[in-house]
């Protein structure tokens, strides 16, 4: 089984107008309210790719309830934590040529939520796969998904981990199966700018030293490149197509990457379903649906057990 965790998750506000000007009233030309929040995406986008999951987190007040049930609507299962105040946040994505964002705060999480879901993940088993993915609210302890990588230490279950900085870097030593840190993501970790491709196979080497096992390495246009954990380097560009709204696409290219690994136990197989899926939500206005995906993976579905 693979399980998601997101500790803040979000009901995402998409809305296209036709310019933003900072200081005026502006006017949609379109909106839609979305499940959000990475670890939903993965989720969602798994359900989506035909693999079952089960989507883990805290959630609170009405715009929770609407989350949760927008998410079972896609075919999610979900098993989360109800906190007992404040509201699953807002997240505002405005589309007026460039993409500009908002992500609220999210609500407190209590010690006894926290037990609860500790309780949820001791319930996990060998070889079930978990993805931690996203922000934590300022309330929580920033060494979170360290305490709960060193809890399941040594019980064969597989974490891919999509997070920035401190939190990713804490959790090396756990030896995640799979980090996707951004190439700006990247450079931060190292407190510099990666510019080259070179450069960029070297720092995710430098993560595995640490400890990883995977590291793909997401270049919103400019693709992706893979280094696993047999050494194999994989790069590729991405299909072309007109950006719709890339919200979600790293998420997308995470469940597209497990999807792959899990179907066919091909890491360059994993590698092209993670580019397609990707780059098929960045042409999407949501989240891509699996016939968008085959069409930009160009090959037979069967061969990605699709
Ligand atoms: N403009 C684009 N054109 C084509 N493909 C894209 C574009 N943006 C994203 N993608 C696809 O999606 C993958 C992940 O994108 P990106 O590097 O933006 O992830 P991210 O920074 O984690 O994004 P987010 O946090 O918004 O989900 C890329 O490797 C690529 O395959
Ligand atoms: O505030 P975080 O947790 O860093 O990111 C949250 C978020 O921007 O990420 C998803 C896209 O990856 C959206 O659905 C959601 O709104």
């Amino acid at each position: 089984m693979i399980y998601t965790v997101t500790f803040n998750p979000s009901l995402d506000y998409v809305i296209q107008t036709e310019k933003l000007t900072p200081g005026e009233i502006s006017r949609t030309a379109g909106e839609h309210i979305y499940p959000g929040g990475k670890g939903n995406n993965v989720s969602v986008m798994l359900s989506n790719l035909g693999r079952k999951s089960r989507a883990l987190g805290f959630v609170a007040g009405f715009t929770g309830d609407a989350l949760e049930q927008m998410l079972n609507d896609c075919g999610c299962d979900t098993d989360f934590i109800r906190l007992g105040q404040g509201f699953t946040r807002i997240n505002v994505k405005i589309n007026d040529g460039q993409e500009t964002e908002i992500n609220g705060q999210g609500p407190s999480i209590t010690e006894e939520a926290l037990q609860e879901l500790y309780g949820r993940l001791d319930r996990l088993e060998a070889d079930d796969f978990l993805v931690l993915a996203g922000s934590i609210p300022d309330t929580m302890p920033p060494d979170i998904y360290e305490k709960i990588m060193a809890r399941l230490d040594g019980r064969g279950i597989h974490i891919a981990v999509d997070a920035t900085k401190e939190l990713l870097l804490n959790v090396l030593k756990y030896h995640p199966f799979l980090i996707k840190p951004n190439n700006h993501e990247l450079g931060e970790m190292f407190g510099t700018v990666l510019e080259t491709e070179e450069e960029m196979i070297r720092h995710a080497g430098m993560l595995q030293e640490k400890g990883a096992r995977n590291v793909l390495v997401s270049m919103a246009g400019d693709g992706a490149i893979l280094v696993t954990e047999d050494k194999t380097i994989c790069r590729s560009q991405p299909p072309k197509g007109e950006v719709k709204n890339s919200v979600g696409a790293g998420d997308s290219m995470v469940a597209g990457f497990l999807t792959g690994w899990l179907n066919t136990g091909i890491y360059e197989k994993a590698f092209k379903l993670g580019i397609a899926a990707g780059s098929a939500t960045a042409f999407t206005s949501w989240l891509a649906g699996k016939e968008e995906i085959v069409e930009l993976l160009g090959e037979e579905p069967s061969e990605y057990g699709l």
